[in-house]
């Protein structure tokens, strides 16, 4: 068997960030959840969030995306300020969201899923969706309502990246998932961080995470208390577990 071929390091740009947000406040109406959330995204990289639940971290996904309006600061994303443009129009820069309850149409086929919106350029094919996941070619005439948690999440991860994202926002991709799934998900984001595509990678699941992201930012009670880099984590693990253990 050869060894998985080793993970480029994303190489440093002189263009600054993929995407900046600082002093990030968030409300649900009277509600203030997010209090000045400061973190950045460079190109190829993938970062995580991590925190207990109810630490913010859909939250943040959902301000970056503008589907929660109700937020300040700045968030900059290609250089350019997205806090004021609506949600279709930050999706149109090149931001893809995979919300935790894996928003699919439930009731068309995989296939229709597949192909409503059809794919941009440079986004994903149907052969290269069928070719990560075989199993969604076999499913290809079952409705969306009719999947296991597993395949709804492949595809909900497929869907979107036929639309060639630059960045690509995951909320709890392995959540509730069999341990064989969540390798199968896994070596799938391997792919593409391979292939250079920046994520933000939400998770509870500490060791997909650290599979996975270059630096992992902790989340409590709506602020980034702690950054832990990749070549931090083997000692810094006991702390990492304390901050997910409730
Ligand atoms: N629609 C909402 N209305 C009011 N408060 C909300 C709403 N959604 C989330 N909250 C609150 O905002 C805070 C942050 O929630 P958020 O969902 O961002 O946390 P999280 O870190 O993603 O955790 P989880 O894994 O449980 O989703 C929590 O106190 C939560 O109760």
């Amino acid at each position: 068997m050869t060894a998985p071929a080793p993970i480029p390091a994303p190489v440093p740009t002189l263009g600054g960030p993929l995407l900046e947000v600082r002093d990030l406040n968030a409300y649900y109406g009277q509600s203030h959840v997010l209090h000045g959330i400061n973190l950045h995204v460079n190109p190829g990289e993938v970062v995580s969030l991590i925190g207990r639940n109810g630490a913010g971290k859909t939250t943040t996904l959902k301000s970056i995306m503008g589907v929660l309006r109700s937020r300040t600061g700045q968030i900059r994303f290609d250089g350019q300020d997205l806090l004021r443009l609506p949600s279709n129009r930050i999706a149109a820069r090149g931001l893809a969201w995979v919300p935790e309850e894996r928003a699919i149409l439930s009731s068309l086929t995989v296939r229709e899923n597949l192909e409503l919106p059809p794919a941009r350029p440079g986004g994903w094919s149907l052969e290269r969706a069928y070719q990560a996941f075989p199993v969604l070619r076999e499913r290809g005439h079952h409705p969306g309502s009719k999947l296991s948690g597993g395949e709804q999440q492949m595809l909900a991860i497929v869907r979107v990246l036929r639309s060639s994202p630059k960045l690509l926002l995951l909320d709890e991709p392995s959540e509730g998932l069999a341990p064989v799934i969540v390798q199968a998900i896994g070596d799938m984001l391997q792919e593409l961080r391979r292939d250079g595509l920046s994520v933000i990678l939400v998770e509870q699941n500490l060791k997909f995470a650290t599979r996975l992201a270059d630096r992992h930012y902790v989340l409590v009670d709506g602020e980034v208390v702690d950054e832990v880099a990749r070549h931090e984590v083997e000692g810094r693990r006991a702390d990492l577990l304390r901050y997910l253990s409730v």
